[in-house]
């Protein structure tokens, strides 16, 4: 079984020893956003929507839950859940989608310096989980005071089903507390930071065994105690793997809520901060990645706002009714600040060139291209990095557009291919306790018989050309806009 803790909902899916899905159900998970910036979420509330997806499993698919062998994880990253005395949760938690932390990202790198990337190879951004550490211990001191472990999401939920307290590496080091090559806690930066290092949880690999389901969690689930429980990985690493990205010539992109474009890496060299650099869900190898912080959910905002009862599918579908440029609108997907290339909280979305002919199927395709441009600004930092791939493995709740993976296989002038499975990271996490029940030796061996390559994309040789002048008025508009959305902070904070 694996479980993928998304942020938009839970899925939880069933393989067999042949990589066959047998069964998936899914629960939806809610964002409390109650101030510009601010991204939480209730942590009792993934271990309500995980255990709904199960019972489904049982009650819906007629699975039978005491034939799981083993069971894995896939999460959200970087959330920060923060646990009292009697492991009880001590406020809400504070998501990867979280920009409160400017402040907290500058005072790291005012106290550590280039040290900082060192270590972490990462510098520090309002989305990981340190800076949020520091937010709590200086905004909510009592909390923080009362605070004796921290986890991520999908170690809560593990923890919650288990009993066991941990974290694995592959999210560990989205922390940025975790000394990446080395595989320890940072003693160095907590030390510098006053962070009391007790509240770091002990480390495993992600396909370690931590226990099996405890009988609380059995009884509320219908899961049996005889079930293996493996560690896991973040959702990234684990879609990295259901995807097949284990070589330097793939390149994988993720539409789910993020954006993520991700290459597997050898040895740690790293970006100095350009790129994010995690451990891999396999042992001593690494990942380096990109975001865009609104991707699927730049979609499902102008859905929410501008639908008109029609579903998703429908509404995505109306970008084939507008042509490439959508009559001349450019979209910039910042509408919740950005990451990857400009780690900007205070930055906010544009239409750049909004005119009277503009219908809303231009409205809808101009959001589809402009997240695969914030790709296109990704990318580029790669090849300015000498790295070049000839592939790049769509994933994610986006491939159920065919016109986005069109327009990626288009903007980025390289075929893009899908996968059979939907729900990579699921698989992934699948993949993690297919290896960790001894059914397969390796996860490069578990690779060759669960993940199965889809459909392919080949770019549009007309339509390159378009793209790349589009591209090019693109990239201009983060500039150009900077400084008046900065201004636009006090209007923003309006009630
Ligand atoms: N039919 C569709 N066409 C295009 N995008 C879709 C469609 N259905 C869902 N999506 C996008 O997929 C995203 C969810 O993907 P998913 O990988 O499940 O994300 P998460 O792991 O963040 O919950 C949504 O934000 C939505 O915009
Ligand atoms: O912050 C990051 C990665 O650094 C996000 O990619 C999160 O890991 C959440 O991803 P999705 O819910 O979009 O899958």
């Amino acid at each position: 079984m694996g479980v993928d803790l998304g942020t938009g909902s839970v899925k939880v899916s069933v393989m067999d020893k042949e990589g066959q899905i047998i069964s998936q159900e899914s629960a939806s998970l809610s964002l409390s956003q109650t101030q510009p910036g601010y991204s939480e979420q209730n942590p009792e509330d993934w271990v309500t929507a995980t255990t709904v997806a199960i019972v489904n499993l049982a009650l819906k698919d007629h699975i039978d839950l005491n034939q799981v062998e083993g069971v894995s994880y896939s999460g959200q990253m970087h959330g920060l859940v923060l646990l009292g005395s009697d492991n009880q949760i001590l406020r809400p938690a504070i998501l990867w989608d979280d920009t409160r932390t400017t402040k907290q990202c500058k005072e790291i790198m005012d106290v550590c310096g280039d040290e900082f990337i060192k270590i972490t190879k990462n510098v520090p951004l309002e989305g990981f989980t340190l800076p949020k550490i520091l937010w709590v211990k200086e905004n909510e001191p009592l909390i923080y005071k009362q605070a004796k472990t921290f986890l991520l999401p999908k170690d809560y939920l593990r923890y919650r089903m288990t009993g066991d307290i941990s974290m694995e590496y592959s999210d560990a080091a989205g922390t940025v507390l975790l000394d990446v090559v080395k595989k320890q806690w940072s003693q160095e930066i907590g030390d510098k930071l006053g962070i009391d290092m007790s509240i770091c949880p002990k480390l495993v690999n992600s396909v370690d065994s931590v226990g099996t389901i405890s009988s609380e969690y059995a009884k509320y689930s219908g899961m049996s105690t005889e079930t293996k429980v493996f560690a896991g990985a973040a959702d990234n690493a684990a879609g990295a793997l259901g995807a097949g990205i284990l070589d330097e010539n793939k390149v994988m992109i993720s539409t789910g809520t993020s954006g993520v474009v991700l290459k597997y890496e050898n040895d740690d060299q790293g970006y100095q901060g350009k790129l994010h650099f995690f451990n891999h869900a396999i042992p001593d190898k690494y990942y380096s990645m990109g975001v865009t912080l609104a991707a699927g959910h730049s979609l499902n905002w102008l859905y929410e706002t501008f639908g008109d009862g029609e579903s998703l599918s429908d509404f995505a579908n109306l970008a084939d009714k507008s042509p490439v440029g959508a009559h001349g609108l450019i979209f910039t997907p910042y509408i919740v600040g950005e990451r990857t290339p400009y780690a900007d909280s205070k930055i906010r979305g544009s239409f750049i060139g909004v005119s009277s002919i503009n219908t809303k199927s231009d409205f809808v395709r101009s959001v589809l291209e402009g997240v695969i441009f914030s790709y296109a600004d990704i990318l580029k930092i790669y090849h300015e990095h000498g790295k070049h791939f000839d592939t790049v493995y769509s994933i994610g709740g986006g491939t159920k557009s065919e016109t986005w993976l069109q327009i990626q296989a288009n903007v980025f002038n390289t075929k893009v291919k899908t996968l059979e499975n939907a729900q990579e990271p699921g698989l992934g996490a699948a993949m993690i306790a297919a290896v960790g029940v001894k059914w397969f030796s390796s996860l490069e061996q578990c690779e060759t018989q669960f993940v199965k390559k889809g459909k392919t994309y080949w770019p549009e040789p007309d339509k390159v050309e378009q793209y790349q002048k589009l591209y090019n008025i693109y990239a201009q508009v983060y500039d150009q806009t900077k400084m008046m959305n900065h201004e636009l902070i006090d209007f923003r904070n309006n009630d």
